[in-house]
């Protein structure tokens, strides 16, 4: 139902998005999960036809979104970061001329807005001005316009920044309520967000797509690497390279201060006394080796950490960034 492939955008100089593919089924819901910055509202922007890519192609159901604009609006509804409402309207009257817009008339109109109302419980504020509603109730208007015109395709731009705990948890069971009628990608930066929604979920980190999976496969994923931490008082120069000597090392990352390491290795192959005995007969010092388990909020963070100490997509150490999951997918 969307299809992206290879869609780049630069602005100037400043490639914001870079060769991104990812494709949604029909009725399926997918998460665009990224820092701030990492391209989702660009992304989000090509496919609602507001901005042309600079290469690839961006199409929804079939029809190209640079090429046949009127086609792919009228197959999607879009709710941005800020919802676009107007406030000197009551919620009839906005979603009456948003609807008329959609070229919706007269019966089938009173009854799609009928329907979202319904859908959204906005039946005690229905003949209020939007001005004066709550900003929950807001989204709940934005989300109506959205829906309106019954679009087989939604694009909600980080549809809970700003609410209440309650509004998030209505919208979002809102949202997984669209699954299967919908397809529906939703970007967000917040992991619980993905993982609680949708059935699929894109992560993006400085403009390029670093992983793709279920919530479930993601989590799974981490169990197929044991990882242990290890601290030397003395560790050496050369001590990465020294313990990728080891036997099932993958992976060395130095852990910040104090001599601290994470070591990974494959699923099954238990490298703690080989460790320990390298430490120990080199004089490192080592004060600590323990296992530990990374929850898919670390494996998001160190996906997207690089993200403040590097600028442009496509220039060096995401791919380190890339490795623990792509290591990870060849182990599984
Ligand atoms: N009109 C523009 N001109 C120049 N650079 C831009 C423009 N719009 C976005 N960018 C840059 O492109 C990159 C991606 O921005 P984008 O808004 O798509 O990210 P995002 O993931 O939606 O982040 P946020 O959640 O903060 O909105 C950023 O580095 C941003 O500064």
């Amino acid at each position: 139902m969307i299809d992206v492939q290879q869609v780049t955008k630069r602005y100037g100089q400043h490639t914001a998005i870079d060769r991104v593919t990812f494709s949604v089924a029909k009725g399926e819901v997918l998460a665009f999960l990224g820092p701030n910055g990492a391209g989702k509202t660009t992304t989000m922007r090509i496919l609602t036809c507001f901005l042309p890519a600079t290469e690839g192609s961006a199409r929804i159901a079939g029809y190209d979104c640079q090429d046949q604009p009127l086609e792919v609006k009228r197959r999607i509804g879009y709710l941005p970061e800020t919802p676009p409402v107007y406030q000197e309207l009551t919620v009839d009257e906005y979603l009456r001329f948003v609807g008329q817009l959609r070229g919706l008339t007269s019966n089938t109109l009173t009854a799609a807005i009928n329907r979202e109302v319904e859908r959204l419980g906005l039946g005690p504020v229905r003949h209020r001005l939007i001005g004066n509603l709550s900003r929950g109730y807001r989204q709940r208007v934005g989300l109506a316009q959205a829906l309106v015109h019954d679009p087989p395709v939604l694009i909600l731009d980080e549809p809970t920044v700003g609410l209440d705990p309650k509004q998030i948890i209505e919208i979002r069971e809102l949202i997984r309520s669209l699954a299967g009628s919908h397809s529906v990608i939703l970007s967000t930066h917040i992991l619980p967000e993905a993982t609680a929604v949708c059935q699929r979920v894109v992560i993006i980190s400085a403009g390029r797509i670093v992983a793709e999976d279920t919530p479930d496969q993601l989590s799974a994923r981490l169990r197929n690497s044991e990882k242990i931490s290890v601290v030397l008082k003395r560790p050496p120069g050369d001590v990465e390279a020294r313990f990728k000597e080891i036997p099932g090392v993958q992976h060395v990352l130095a852990g910040g201060e104090g001599g601290g390491f994470l070591l990974e290795s494959e699923l099954g192959h238990d490298i703690r006394e080989d460790v320990g005995r390298l430490a120990v007969n080199s004089g490192w010092g080592l004060v600590e080796l323990k296992p530990v388990s990374m929850t898919l909020e670390d494996v998001f963070l160190r996906l997207t950490r690089h993200e403040e100490s590097m600028g442009e997509p496509g220039q060096g150490s995401g791919q380190t960034e890339l490795e623990p999951m792509e290591r990870a997918e060849t182990s599984s």
